[in-house]
């Protein structure tokens, strides 16, 4: 594939880059009115993402309309309890809903390892039709959730603050709690494998609730899947994204992967120490910090910038981009990064 722009993909490799590509997490779909104007012709998120030529349409928008260096597939991360016969809701306003969880080895017998390419063929379609129409652009980035973050779902059944129900599963039943990892494990294997073949460039695995595991539980809960998964995948740049896991930046700086993700609590310099030279750096500026005029977003990104200098790099937020940040604001952003020398 030639592309036009593949500073995403230089800089995950720790080549030479121009500049320090800026793509931000979260960025298809939650700021653009242009978004919420497709997302309006339809039922909802979930018809939204199963319909490929839209899901495509919202994957591009940031491109044409942010200028951003990256696309990333419009879609969740909770597809994959959805193809392992764990459906979701998406409740309006408030976020992710399961009609049916996992809490004892009975419920684990209704679940199969997902097989990408079929249960999940309409993410597949949208990547196949993206690639199409983005002709090169930039590259493509595809995703899934870490599997302790997806168990975390499906055994609490919704979005939570403690995520009680799904640590008290790690104390009572440690066995249980593998083996449905491993099956979340198995069945990302086979997605990412799908969606790279479908054309992703690069994939990136979001823990998103790393960080309200201890560091013990962090290694024998997580951290193995996801050394597993970074094992098995070869063929693309890969990113790992472990938000609040900051007592795992060493380790994870041992893993199988390219880039680690880095959120706003995460001093630069020092986790440059922890995680070493040989891997790329994401983020990681406060998403709060866009909440700012244009003069103030400027001044924190280059704040942030100069403090990545010298070392390899894609400019990111700590998290996901939140709904009501001000379109203009993150153009700021995005501006701010391409003129940093
Ligand atoms: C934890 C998590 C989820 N989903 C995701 C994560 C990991 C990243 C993170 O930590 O933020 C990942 C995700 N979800 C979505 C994407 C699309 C691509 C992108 O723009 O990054 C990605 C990468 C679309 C979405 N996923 C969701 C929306 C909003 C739904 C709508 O349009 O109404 C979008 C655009 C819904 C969703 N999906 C999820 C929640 C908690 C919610 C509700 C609240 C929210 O918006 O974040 C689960």
């Amino acid at each position: 594939m030639q592309f036009q722009n593949d500073l995403l993909l230089r800089a995950a490799k720790g080549e030479k880059v121009e500049r320090t590509p800026v793509w931000l997490m979260r960025q298809a779909g939650r700021i653009l009115p242009e978004y919420r104007a497709v997302r309006e012709s339809v039922s909802g998120f979930i018809e939204l993402a199963q319909t490929p030529e839209l899901a495509a349409e919202v994957t591009i928008q940031p491109v044409d309309l942010l200028d951003v260096d990256a696309a990333i597939i419009f879609s969740d991360i909770l597809v994959i309890p959805e193809a392992m016969g764990l459906p979701y809701e998406m409740v309006e306003k408030r976020g992710p809903w399961f009609p049916n969880t996992v809490s004892s080895a009975a419920d684990l017998k209704n679940l199969r390892v997902a097989d990408g390419a079929n249960d999940l063929s309409y993410v597949i379609k949208a990547i196949e039709i993206t690639k199409k129409e983005l002709n090169g652009r930039v590259p493509l980035i595809g995703f899934a959730g870490a599997p302790w973050t997806i168990f975390a779902y499906m055994v609490e059944g919704s979005g939570s603050k403690t995520f009680s129900k799904a640590r008290a599963m790690l104390y009572r039943e440690p066995k249980l709690s593998h083996q449905l990892l491993q099956m979340i494990t198995d069945s990302t294997v086979n997605y990412l494998k799908a969606q790279i073949k479908a054309g992703a460039d690069l994939v990136q695995i979001f823990d998103s609730w790393a960080g309200i595991l201890g560091p013990e539980q962090y290694d024998e809960f997580s951290l193995q899947y996801i050394a597993q998964i970074c094992d098995a995948i070869q063929e693309v740049p890969k990113t790992v994204f472990a938000k609040g896991a900051f007592f795992a930046r060493e380790a994870m700086g041992k893993l199988n992967c390219d880039t680690i993700g880095l959120d706003w609590n995460m001093g630069i310099a020092e986790s440059r120490k922890m995680i070493g030279a040989d891997k790329t750096l994401q983020g990681n500026l406060d998403p709060a910090a866009l909440y700012g005029n244009p003069d103030q977003v400027r001044k924190a990104t280059q704040n942030m910038m100069e403090q990545f200098k010298g070392s390899r790099h894609i400019a990111n937020l700590g998290h996901g981009v939140y709904p009501d940040i001000d379109p203009e604001m993150v153009k700021v952003f995005i501006q701010s990064v391409k003129d940093f020398q």
